[in-house]
């Protein structure tokens, strides 16, 4: 998990959560690495060498990368160069709001190669803004402009992954907590170069969700839908992320959306799947292992 860490929020905490229902789905030990996103960048190769490579060390030696929601600009660079390592090792990625933002960045800076390239969040003058204000917001009303709540995510390109994770439906509504949005303008240049946009508004105009379908898994929601996940019925996404990171996600994609929201017939041994647990606490599964949450370092998992 690449953020932001000055404690944990309630959001870090929702997407935490969401990891737990979809690694007990999987029946696997989920293990969080926390990585503040800063720690990344080459000011810390300068002036902090050891947290640097540690924060090198912990992304490099990860099954998996998520770049959650966020808000101004502290960490964004650490959080472009992690999804650009996804993208370019092949390790599956979810990237959520900002993380869905700053992987549309790092593809505009480095498959299209617009250096420059940003959110006009981080770079108003940019001369290649990406991800721009939402029109209809106002800038000088900030509390009342940002696109919050429920909202209607069409597919439009049905053989993609996250459409079958979501069981084919034709439509999904996930939560929102934005202001900004990917540039429509630049889209059909982002889809020449192979990023594909398979989930839209209902306009079309308005990106909901991106997949590079030449990678394993590298998939970003402008929603956030770690806030729909609930145990026994794991988010979607979140169940793609560790199915991916854990090799099960063909078994996945070629079973979910049949019966069952959880994986049918246990795929890593044959026993009956993980169906229920509670109260999000760490359970023994059929194969004996535990499926808990651990994370690294002190009581909270959150390292400084
Ligand atoms: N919740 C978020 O991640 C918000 C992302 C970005 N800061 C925006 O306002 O659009």
């Amino acid at each position: 998990m690449v953020g932001k860490y000055t404690g944990l929020s309630d959001s870090y905490l929702s997407v935490l959560k969401a990891l737990l229902h979809a690694s007990v789905a999987c029946r696997r030990k989920l293990v969080v690495e926390w990585v503040a996103a800063g720690d990344l960048e080459d000011v810390t190769a300068k002036e902090a060498p050891d947290v640097y490579k540690n924060a090198w060390d912990l992304l490099k030696g990860s099954d998996g990368v998520l770049v959650p929601g966020g808000f101004g600009d502290r960490g964004v660079q650490g959080k472009i160069l992690a999804a650009k390592y996804a993208r370019e090792n092949k390790v599956p990625f979810l990237g959520i709001c900002l993380g869905m933002q700053i992987a549309v960045i790092e593809f505009a800076r480095s498959a299209l190669g617009l250096h420059d390239a940003n959110s006009t969040e981080f770079d108003p003058e940019t001369s290649h803004p990406c991800v721009i204000f939402m029109p209809e917001g106002s800038k000088t009303h900030m509390g009342g402009t940002m696109r919050l709540g429920s909202r209607r995510t069409y597919f439009k390109v049905p053989n993609c992954k996250s459409a079958k994770l979501y069981s084919n439906a034709s439509f999904v509504d996930e939560r929102h907590r934005h202001r900004y949005e990917v540039n429509p303008n630049m889209v059909p240049q982002f889809e020449n170069a192979g990023l594909s946009f398979v989930g839209r508004d209902e306009t079309g105009q308005r990106m909901e969700i991106i997949e590079l379908p030449s990678h394993p898994y590298f998939v970003g929601t402008q929603f956030h839908p770690e806030f729909k996940s609930r145990p026994g019925k794991p988010s979607a996404l979140f169940l793609g992320l560790i199915a991916a990171a854990s090799g099960q996600l063909d078994a996945v994609l070629q079973n979910y959306g049949h019966e069952n929201k959880l994986l049918p017939n246990g795929i890593s041994n044959g026993k009956p799947s993980v169906k229920t647990y509670q109260n999000g606490n760490a359970i023994k599964s059929s194969n004996g292992s535990l499926n808990g949450v651990y994370s690294n370092g002190n009581g909270n998992g959150v390292h400084h």
